[in-house]
């Protein structure tokens, strides 16, 4: 247990010193915008001092009998310093705000920074094993908890702080007596925010999740707005998300109960102990044991320390949910990255061979979806890999692309291992145009332009018109200006599949992965699109899965794929003479 506290106590202030690190850069601004925080904390006292001056002071005179005409001058005096020093607070609060925000700010976008170019060099599979949309989710809550606790809630922790700890100090000089009744109650305070305090967290954070999950069902709805009208599931959709709203009011509910029983003692507590305190300091005044500028004092001071005290659990609770969320956060960023050879990769001949390569996916372990794989294409030469669904095609293509690792064997390409190849020279060669085109939701310039970042308007209208796009993309009212809408919606299947050629063309890869479009384009399209093809494939390696008897007449090689196995190899005739798997395919076109 108590080991469990002390790293739980590491964990807070590894998190906290984490998002300081990324402060450094900034501390000649934040330093002093710290240091101005502790200093406009401790003039904040000065207030409730004149004040106590304020009030007390006539009331003492008239007690006493004291001159009235002297006190009233006192107090004017007083109201001035009291105007002054809040103007100098006000001056200071303005500047240590803006350069705290200015550090703090600039300091988080590093960080968000960071962790984006870090995701960005995770491996694929690592994506793959998240349900979609939760990473980028729970990156984004935690950004914005660790961004609300460092900006406001270490402000008010260091405001509360030092509040409290002058404010405990001047009540004491004030009255010790007085000061020992109110604090009594502390104990009582701490031990019930000690015990209610660990089962509110636990329904928070089940309460976060719920609102989590009740956002992700609407995330994938939307994001899948045309089938889920197409199949009229709007019914089935809204379900799911009552479901998940249910959740999350009932999670609510248990909480509020925890947080209700909590509130309603600490109220008690407080208010019990004001009137405490309230009813030993009217007898102590009355004894002349203090006189009427301290009780008042001691009063306004109180409620000073009252209300620090009380904004306390809050403050943790939030720094508990900062550890929560640097955790995580930090968990992401110690993920480990693609790992990729050193070896730099000039100018590739084309060359590519699988030496008996076995691979499965660690999520499903028992059987290889790929076994003991062999197959070489020439430099130049288009290759078909052919076989039912789940034949381990789309595999193949991830193991090129160096999205996962052969578990025993290897690819090679002009000869050399992939594994000691450097990742991002190898994949600025391999271009892949796949079944369904997902477009960015930019400009048609801008989607082609993604092939190679930097290319010149001439460049992209060069390849545009290399894919039969230009024609139809100068047709449009803003031309090669004109927004796709978001994934490209704006496009027909066609005009996608040759603006992704287009794309791929400006790229200029060595090779080439085609993943074929199963479904049928009319017949202008078709033409346009299988030109367009054959203009992308010509002087490089294409590996084409292939869903049309045209495609895989013309293949150099065709690769009858089975269950990860390949079955059979050879060019359209000679299968066909075999008489085998490929012939029956071919027969009943089920390519
Ligand atoms: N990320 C993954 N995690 C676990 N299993 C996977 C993953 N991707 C594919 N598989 C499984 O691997 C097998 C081969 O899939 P693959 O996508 O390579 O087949 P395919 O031949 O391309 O099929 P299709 O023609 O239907 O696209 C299938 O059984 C599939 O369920």
């Amino acid at each position: 247990m108590r080991n469990a506290e002390a790293e739980k106590k590491r964990d807070v202030r590894g998190g906290v010193a984490w998002v300081l690190s990324y402060v450094r850069p900034y501390r000649k601004i934040f330093i002093p915008s710290v240091l101005a925080l502790f200093f406009t904390a401790g003039l904040s006292l000065a207030f409730p001092w004149f004040l106590k001056d304020l009030i007390g002071d006539p009331a003492d005179a008239w007690k006493k009998g004291v001159d009235t005409v002297a006190t009233r001058q006192r107090a004017d005096e007083k109201i001035l310093w009291l105007v002054g020093i809040l103007a100098v607070q006000a001056f200071i609060a303005y500047w240590r705000v803006r350069g705290f925000t200015r550090s703090g700010e600039a300091a988080l976008n590093d960080l968000r920074r960071d962790l984006f170019t870090h995701l960005l060099k995770l491996p694929v599979p690592f994506f793959q094993d998240q349900r979609s949309g939760s990473v980028s989710n729970r990156v984004s809550s935690d950004l914005v908890t660790v961004r609300e606790t460092f900006l406001n809630t270490l402000p008010q922790a260091a405001r509360h702080s030092v509040v409290l700890i002058g404010s405990l100090i001047i009540v004491f000089i004030l009255s010790w007596k007085l000061s020992l009744v109110m604090l009594a109650c502390v104990p009582v305070v701490v031990l019930a925010v000690a015990l209610s305090g660990r089962k509110v967290r636990k329904y928070s954070r089940e309460a976060q999740d719920a609102l989590a999950e009740s956002g992700m069902v609407m995330e994938e709805s939307v994001q899948s707005i045309a089938d889920v009208k197409a199949f009229s599931n709007e019914a089935f959709e809204m379900t799911r998300y009552n479901r998940a709203l249910d959740r999350v009011y009932n999670v609510a509910l248990r909480g509020a109960s925890a947080r209700a029983a909590f509130l309603s003692f600490i109220i008690f507590v407080m208010f019990g102990t004001i009137g405490g305190v309230v009813w030993y300091g009217s007898h102590l005044l009355a004894s002349g044991a203090i006189d009427q500028r301290a009780f008042t004092g001691f009063m306004i001071f109180s409620v000073f320390v009252g209300a620090s005290l009380g904004s306390m659990p809050e403050i943790v609770s939030q720094f508990q949910a900062m550890t929560g969320a640097t955790e995580r956060l930090r968990e992401l960023m110690a993920e480990s990255p693609e790992r990729s050879g050193s070896l730099a990769v000039g100018r590739l001949d084309g060359g590519l061979a699988f030496q008996n390569v076995t691979f499965r996916y660690p999520s499903r372990p028992e059987a290889p979806v790929l076994d003991e794989l062999s197959f070489i294409a020439e430099p130049g030469q288009r290759v078909a890999l052919v076989g039912p669904s789940g034949a381990g095609k789309s595999t193949v293509f991830s193991l090129i692309l160096g999205f996962n690792q052969p578990e025993s064997g290897k690819v090679t390409f002009d000869g050399n291992d992939a594994s000691e190849l450097q990742l991002a020279s190898l994949r600025h060669q391999i271009a892949v145009v796949p079944q369904e085109v997902l477009l960015f939701g930019g400009s048609i310039r801008e989607n082609i332009e993604y092939g190679r970042p930097g290319a010149t308007a001439a460049e992209i209208e060069e390849a545009a018109k290399q894919a039969n796009a230009h024609d139809f993309i100068a047709a449009l009212p803003d031309g090669y200006d004109t927004t796709v809408g978001p994934r490209g919606v704006k496009l027909s299947g066609g005009q996608r599949q040759r603006i992704a050629i287009a794309r791929a063309i400006l790229a200029d890869p060595r090779i080439l992965l085609l993943d074929e479009a199963t479904s049928a384009l009319d017949t202008e399209s078709e033409r346009l699109v299988n030109e367009a093809l054959e203009r992308l494939m010509k002087g490089r390696t294409s590996l084409v899965i292939a869903h049309r008897l045209s495609t895989v007449r013309h293949a150099d090689r065709i690769l009858v794929l089975n269950h990860g196995r390949l079955i059979e190899s050879g060019t359209h005739q000679e299968l066909i003479a075999k008489q085998g798997t490929y012939h029956l395919l071919a027969e009943t076109q089920l390519l």
